[in-house]
């Protein structure tokens, strides 16, 4: 089974509780967002491999460890997963960023595909989906069996925000896949929204509602 991480860090609960507010304009929301996948990302990449690679100081020549630079994607989830790139890429700038689009259907509150386009090497990389909402965990199970089904194979999910029944659901669809999360709620709504939740994370990013 995955493991799931709730972060206790001070910086991620207050920023964390600044998008949950109602009056939390469009620009700080987008802002926060970014700043809290920074820090996030910043323990959800602790596994990254490195490799030892030979240097030369003004001193001598030595052996340190690097990132293996090429081996990362991001693949945020539409629209919203894309407020989380920013703050990713600030920390491993030469990543690649693969895209899956996808909106819950507002009836069924099934996810409805509608655009996948991932770096041609996914297989080779090791691969952060990003979304800042895990409500009933449809949509992340789906962008993740696309991923697959396209050859991913080492991926971590991030999100915000997540509801219990979503942590479950992902976990159950995909046991491999670590997943980390800023704050965990309460329960799902009779509309599938997370809560107390922030609404509707898209929405709020983009100013559309
Ligand atoms: O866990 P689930 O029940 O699938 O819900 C979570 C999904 O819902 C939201 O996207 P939405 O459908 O609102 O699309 P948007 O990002 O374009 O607003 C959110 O960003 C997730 O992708
Ligand atoms: O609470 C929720 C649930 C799904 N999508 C959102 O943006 N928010
Ligand atoms: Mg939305």
């Amino acid at each position: 089974m995955s493991n799931v991480y709730v972060f206790d860090h001070p910086l991620i609960q207050h920023k964390t509780a600044m998008i949950r507010k109602e009056d939390t304009s469009v620009k700080d929301f987008r802002e926060l967002v970014r700043e809290i996948s920074m820090l996030m990302g910043y323990e959800a990449t602790r596994k990254l491999p490195l490799e030892e690679v030979e240097i030369t100081t003004p001193i001598c020549d030595t052996k340190v460890n690097m990132l293996k630079g090429e081996d990362i994607a991001i693949v945020p989830i539409l629209r919203a997963g894309l407020g989380m790139v920013d703050g990713m890429l600030a920390l491993v700038p030469n990543a690649k960023v693969g895209h899956v689009g996808l909106y819950r259907d507002p009836e069924t509150h099934e996810p409805v595909e509608y655009y996948c386009k991932l770096p041609n090497d996914i297989d080779k990389r090791e691969i952060f989906v990003v979304d800042p909402m895990l409500a009933t965990g449809g949509s992340a199970a789906a962008a993740i069996d696309f991923i697959k089904a396209r050859g991913g194979k080492k991926i971590i999910f991030m999100c915000l925000i997540a509801a219990p029944e979503g942590i479950e659901a992902l976990q159950k669809a995909h046991p491999d896949v670590d997943i980390f999360i800023a704050a965990k709620d309460e329960k799902l709504n009779e509309n599938a929204y997370i809560v107390p939740g922030l609404g509707d994370a898209g929405d709020r990013l983009y100013g559309t509602k």
